[in-house]
């Protein structure tokens, strides 16, 4: 299944366009507030935006001109165009992975999963037959006449993964579906995740660089509600080209003398007054950003690189914002690429 989509949301600073290939698992990062859900929310029809399209194969799932005011779906959908095309959530053949399961309280967990194979015209019987299948294909078969307060997070959040599917949507749709998981429990409903997407169509928003290489084919940064980067998870994290990219990559990119550069800020030596030169090291003069501790290590951000420091060496510079200071590291530790656009 294809699926694209162009829209823009005035209100929430959003305008962006994107192509899901048959298949074709697509990963979306970005710092908060960017827009991914409200991405998901538009793809979903939860969200009327102020103009654009989206088809999924040769169905229109919307089509708004652009004189739309934008707004919650319930709220607004009398408010479109007479010529423009809006098709309700239900009719989409899209399903949305939240990050809480949101199941049905009083039904038990067999019922909520058969709910959308019922809605979709199967028999009673039918439709508990699929959901058995479903809850197969997530390893949750067990807790079939369980009701939804009897579960943990992790298998509340499988079960409405088998909902999900039981729909057989063409595209899946995923906001963040590990988050409010415990770390323990995670990984097990990742490895069931990277089972189910492979050869789906879907749509990932996550925050967790470990998600986009075990569960995408791409990537997508969304920065202000605009697409910053999109092509294969290597490509953006190895080549990133966004400040954000490069920092879930553990990269700082580094622009000098036209050229843009990846460089990792362990790599990177501070000095305090201008070291000598050598041929074989690129060094930089900048001013102190800020100094955040992380972990083992602390990293001192400046205007120009990044430098990952040891905390007693960091605490006997005795750094602070605005001080100069030179950066140095060795020319062909920092991966060179063509300047975007260039
Ligand atoms: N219900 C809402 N009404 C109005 N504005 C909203 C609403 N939800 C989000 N926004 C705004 O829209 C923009 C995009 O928010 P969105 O939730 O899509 O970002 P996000 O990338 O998903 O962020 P996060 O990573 O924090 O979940 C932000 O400026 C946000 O403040």
């Amino acid at each position: 299944m294809t699926f694209t989509i162009r829209a823009r949301v005035d209100a929430r600073g959003l305008d962006l366009e994107l192509a899901v290939a048959d298949g074709e698992t697509v990963a979306i990062l970005g710092p908060n507030g960017a827009g991914k859900s409200t991405l998901l929310a538009i793809a979903a029809g939860l969200l009327i935006p102020d103009s654009g399209r989206a088809t999924l194969d040769d169905r229109t799932l919307f089509d708004l001109p652009g004189t739309n005011r934008g707004g919650t779906a319930a709220a607004n959908v009398t408010r479109t165009a007479p010529r423009s095309v809006w098709l309700a959530p239900h009719a989409r053949g899209i399903s949305l992975l939240a990050q809480e399961a949101l199941l049905f309280p009083h039904l038990s967990v067999l019922d909520n999963v058969a709910f959308g194979p019922r809605s979709h015209g199967q028999s009673a019987r039918e439709a508990r037959r699929s959901a058995l299948r479903w809850l197969d294909e997530v390893d949750a078969r067990d807790l079939a006449e369980r009701k939804p307060t009897e579960l943990s997070g992790g298998q509340a959040q499988r079960i409405a993964l088998a909902r999900a599917l039981a729909s057989e949507p063409a595209l899946l749709l995923l906001d963040e579906p590990l988050s409010a998981l415990d770390v323990a429990v995670a990984p097990t409903l990742r490895r069931t995740l990277r089972r189910v997407l492979e050869g789906r169509s879907a749509l990932i928003v996550t925050h967790d660089i470990l998600d986009a290489y075990l569960l995408a084919d791409t990537v997508v940064i969304v920065e202000d509600g605009r697409i910053v980067e999109h092509g294969s998870t290597t490509e953006v994290f190895e080549r990133p080209r966004s400040g954000f990219a490069a920092d879930l990559a553990g990269l700082v990119v580094v622009r000098s003398d036209g050229e843009t550069r990846a460089v990792r800020p362990s790599a990177v030596t501070l000095w305090l007054a201008e070291p000598v030169p050598d041929a074989h090291r690129t060094v930089l003069m900048g001013h102190i950003r800020d100094v955040e501790p992380r972990g083992d290590v602390v990293r001192v951000h400046s205007d120009v690189v990044a430098a990952d420091l040891h905390p007693r060496c960091a605490a006997e510079l005795d750094l602070v914002p605005g001080q100069r200071a030179w950066f140095s590291y060795v020319t062909d530790d920092a991966q060179a690429y063509p300047s975007p656009g260039g």
